[in-house]
């Protein structure tokens, strides 16, 4: 039984446990949840009700959900004088999966990230952030159709890692004596006004990460994965996210990949044609084509040839640019989800991939369905398939009727616009 200092014990449910590594769910699991900040509370709002409509019509009262509120953010500090108290972390280390709105983190001084700490504390080390298109969604391309891919975001190391000194600052100056001193560095262009940040980048982080995108694209029969680095620049980090990604793809799946550094030995040795050949034979065989891509080119290339991209796994930093720019080829930020998973724990908090869009605060205009998606890709870690199943057909029933929020409506020819909470209600009743 869970230890609060101050949070009351849930009054309902019963708790997710862990057995032999799969997570044992009840019928009526408890789920803490964290409302956010800024249009937090009007989406958490909007998604409860279609997540609890799903169930209900998916199992007719057999499963339901006992949502127990956990507190992050400017909710937290109103009541309990802390932005992340222990109390959020205890309950989602007891209870294991949990949901989130978005939380503020000021930029520049102040709170670091409260949705990093929470990743962090918790060890998520995957940032798991699907992008599929719903028929009928607005899109800026001409194919959005064949967008389909589940970016693997490492979540735990990188620069978010918070390893940074203020320029001025007596430490800076301290580490920067030490760079040029002891490490030789002459390359700091303007040592007396710099700023430092460090970048962690461990083959532990990278292959536990590179781990369960190869596992995700096996399990669901995807054909490539692609590590999206920039590894001809930081070398040590970058770089070697692509080298131990390839180096664990031949030493633990060697009879289920092949990769592009497979491909490269083979042309060097045999020439173009037979490197040809052994990649189209592993295609024709089914096997997962490992490649890389560096980071800006990406960029470009999800864009231009989509189909040529299925899961990625990629650093912290590519990831968060990653996943709001390949959202906005299926609909944007407003229904683009995510997942923060430890595979090894069963830990899960599921939340949107956008932030508090503060200038809609409390205006009941923002479309949930980032959230109402992260709570689809709850449903789904939680095996409840027939609610998630519903949510789904509730939600792109809706879109195709064009009775959208303001986002999608702005988008959309002879679209209705229509509130938050009014878009709550169309998913619910376009479930079927
Ligand atoms: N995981 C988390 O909790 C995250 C938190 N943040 C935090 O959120 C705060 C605000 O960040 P900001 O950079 O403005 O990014 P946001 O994602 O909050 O908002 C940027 C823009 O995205 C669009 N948007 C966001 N959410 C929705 C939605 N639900 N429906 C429709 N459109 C939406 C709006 O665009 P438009 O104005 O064009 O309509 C909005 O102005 C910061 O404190 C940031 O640190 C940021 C990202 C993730
Ligand atoms: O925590 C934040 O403020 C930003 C997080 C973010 O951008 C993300 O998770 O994609
Ligand atoms: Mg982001």
């Amino acid at each position: 039984m869970a230890k609060f200092e101050s949070y009351a014990l849930p009054t309902e449910g019963e708790s997710i446990t862990i057995e032999n590594g799969n997570l044992k769910v009840p019928n009526n699991p408890i789920i803490p949840f964290i409302e956010g900040d800024g249009t937090g509370p009007d989406i958490w709002a909007a998604s409860k009700r279609v997540l609890d409509a799903a169930v209900e019509k998916a199992y007719n009262g057999e499963k339901k959900i006992a949502w127990y509120e956990v507190y992050a953010g400017e909710k937290a500090f109103n009541k309990y004088n802390s932005w992340l108290p222990a109390d959020t972390l205890t309950a989602i280390r007891e209870y294991f999966v949990a949901i989130k709105g978005p939380l503020t983190t000021p930029v520049g001084g102040g709170i670091r990230s409260l949705n990093v700490a929470l990743r962090q504390e918790l060890d998520l080390y995957v940032c798991s952030r699907p992008v599929r298109y719903f028929s009928g969604v607005p899109s800026p391309v001409k194919r959005p159709e064949l967008v389909d891919m589940v970016i693997f975001r490492e979540n735990t190391e990188d620069i978010y890692a918070g390893i940074e000194w203020e320029a001025g600052s007596a430490e800076v100056k301290k580490v920067i004596e030490f760079l040029q001193n002891e490490m030789g560095v002459n390359k700091i262009r303007f040592p007396e006004t710099s700023g430092i940040g460090v970048k962690p980048v461990s083959s532990d982080g990278s292959k536990r990460l590179i781990r369960s995108a190869i596992d995700y694209a096996l399990k669901h029969g995807r054909k490539t994965l692609t590590l999206v680095h920039k590894g001809n620049i930081m070398k040590y980090t970058e770089g070697a996210f692509k080298n131990w990604g390839y180096e664990l793809a031949e030493e633990e799946y060697g009879d289920k990949t092949f990769t592009w550094a497979q491909y490269d030995k083979i042309k060097e040795a045999e020439g173009l044609d037979a490197a040809n050949k052994a990649q189209k034979d592993a295609e024709a065989e089914g096997k997962l084509i490992v490649k890389d891509a560096i980071a800006d080119i990406a960029l470009q290339q999800v864009l231009t040839r989509p189909t040529d991209f299925d899961v990625i796994a990629t650093l912290n930093l590519n990831g968060d640019y990653l996943s709001d720019a390949l959202a906005a080829q299926v609909g944007g930020i407003g229904i683009a989800p995510g997942a923060n998973i430890n595979y090894i724990t069963g830990h899960a908090i599921f939340e949107a991939t956008h932030g508090t869009a503060p200038k809609y605060a409390g205006l009941d205009v923002v479309n949930p369905g980032s959230v109402i998606l992260s709570g689809v890709m709850m449903f789904e870690h939680l095996g409840w398939l027939e609610a998630a199943e519903l949510v789904y057909k509730g939600l792109e029933t809706s879109i195709n009727n064009k009775t959208v929020t303001y986002d999608f409506a702005r988008l959309m020819d002879g679209a209705k616009e229509i509130k938050c909470s009014e878009f709550a209600d169309q998913v619910i009743a376009n479930m079927g």
